[in-house]
């Protein structure tokens, strides 16, 4: 039940009472500069909690350089979310505590280290709002024209982290990405994030006036039949990101793009039309690419590359032995493997398959050996902590 603010009058006071009752209390009512003082006396208390939180964290940099561990975890951050999300009773939303609470911990891994993550750009596209989501702002986004590039600055060690979509709730998997990990890239997922991705139609023109509308062929799949609906005198035209597109219609007369509402603001453009996306539930999965993947959290996931013989009956035999183990199988996508594939020969195909649990668990583990004799290839991805889903 709502309960009543201190010294609002009970619904049935009379005028008088009131009126009495309102001198009175104007004398005990809190005033605008005592409510402030109240919030600087907090403040204070606050700033001294960061830092002597900042300080601790700063000492277990010291004990992970000594003993060689990584700076970033994962796993360790999202409990820290969690519990953080368990423990607060608002008024603040969820959605504010889980920001402060990744802002607090990116500031705190700066001081330990720097780190570099590499991601589709340039700036405000989906691939740097997901980078921000899981890394936070003290981190150095570093936005390269390709996904074969994140997978070359991760490999070349230009920077720790790489960030790649890999499928799409509406549009589905991501080919340019899984085509990378199918050519060996030899990196490793090492985390997950995902998305719920708002398009907005930006653009400087008139509604009515745009001929041409920019996006990333995901995002003009995702909105397909709002634009056949809204703008069907307008030709769609892919580029590399949608963050690209935005730049494009900063600059061209009669043309919009569809990004995010943080790339409008970036690029200067106007929000013609937001959430056009078709589906209400939008939701892009990405990974953190790295040179290893984590270690067992107890609440993991293990995505798979697997190459299956081009027979009857091949692909449920490889399957067979994930049901036998009670194994959740949470995705599987096929991907002609192309680059594999020799002329005269009948093509083969490649799958990705994502499990619940670790590689390191003993039923995945032995589940794998028993998947392994049954495949042609069999290359474990990654392993890392589930991800919950998060605002763009
Ligand atoms: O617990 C750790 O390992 C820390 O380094 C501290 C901390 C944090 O600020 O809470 C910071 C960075 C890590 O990625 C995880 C958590």
């Amino acid at each position: 039940m709502p309960t009543k603010p201190p010294g609002a009058p009970s619904p049935d006071a009379s005028a008088s009472d009131r009126r009495g009752r309102g001198r009175a209390d104007s004398k005990r009512a809190p005033t605008l500069a005592s409510l402030r003082a109240e919030i600087d006396r907090i403040d204070k208390e606050l700033v001294a909690l960061l830092n002597r939180r900042a300080e601790i964290a700063a000492q277990i940099g010291q004990v992970k350089e000594r003993d060689g561990l990584e700076v970033w975890s994962p796993a360790r951050e999202e409990e820290v979310i969690r519990k953080a999300l368990a423990q607060s009773r608002g008024p603040l939303p969820a959605q504010t505590v889980r920001l402060i609470f990744r802002e607090l911990m990116s500031g705190s891994r700066s001081l330990q280290r720097s780190l570099r993550v590499a991601c589709l750009g340039p700036k405000y596209s989906y691939s740097h709002l997901a980078s921000i989501a899981k890394f936070g702002n003290a981190v150095e986004h570093v936005p390269v024209g390709s996904i074969a590039a994140v997978f070359e600055e991760v490999n070349r060690r230009h920077v720790q982290f790489g960030l790649v979509p890999l499928e799409n709730s509406t549009d589905g998997r991501i080919s340019d990405t899984l085509e990378m990990f199918a050519r060996h890239s030899g990196l490793k997922i090492r985390a997950e994030v995902k998305l719920r991705i708002h398009h907005c139609l930006l653009g400087k023109s008139p509604w009515a006036d745009v001929r041409r509308v920019y996006s990333k062929a995901q995002a003009l799949s995702q909105c397909r039949h709002w634009l056949s609906k809204n703008l069907p005198q307008a030709a769609l035209v892919e580029v590399v990101s949608t963050a690209h597109a935005a730049e494009i219609a900063q600059r061209e007369q009669f043309s919009a793009a569809i990004a995010s509402r943080t790339a409008g603001e970036a690029y200067g453009l106007d929000i013609l039309a937001e959430n056009i996306e078709d589906q209400l539930y939008n939701v892009t999965r990405f990974a953190v690419i790295a040179e290893q993947s984590e270690a067992p959290t107890g609440r993991d996931k293990t995505t798979l590359l697997l190459r299956i013989s081009n027979q009857a009956g091949a692909l449920s035999k490889v399957l067979a032995p994930f049901e036998k183990a009670g194994l959740n199988l949470t995705m599987i996508e096929s991907f002609p493997a192309s680059a594999e594939n020799l002329p005269g020969r009948d093509p083969s195909y490649l799958f990705f398959l994502d499990v619940e649990g670790h590689a390191d668990d003993p039923a995945v583990s032995k589940t794998l050996d028993a998947v392994r004799k049954r495949c042609e290839r069999l290359e474990v991805l990654g392993s890392y902590p589930r991800g919950d889903c998060v605002e763009s």
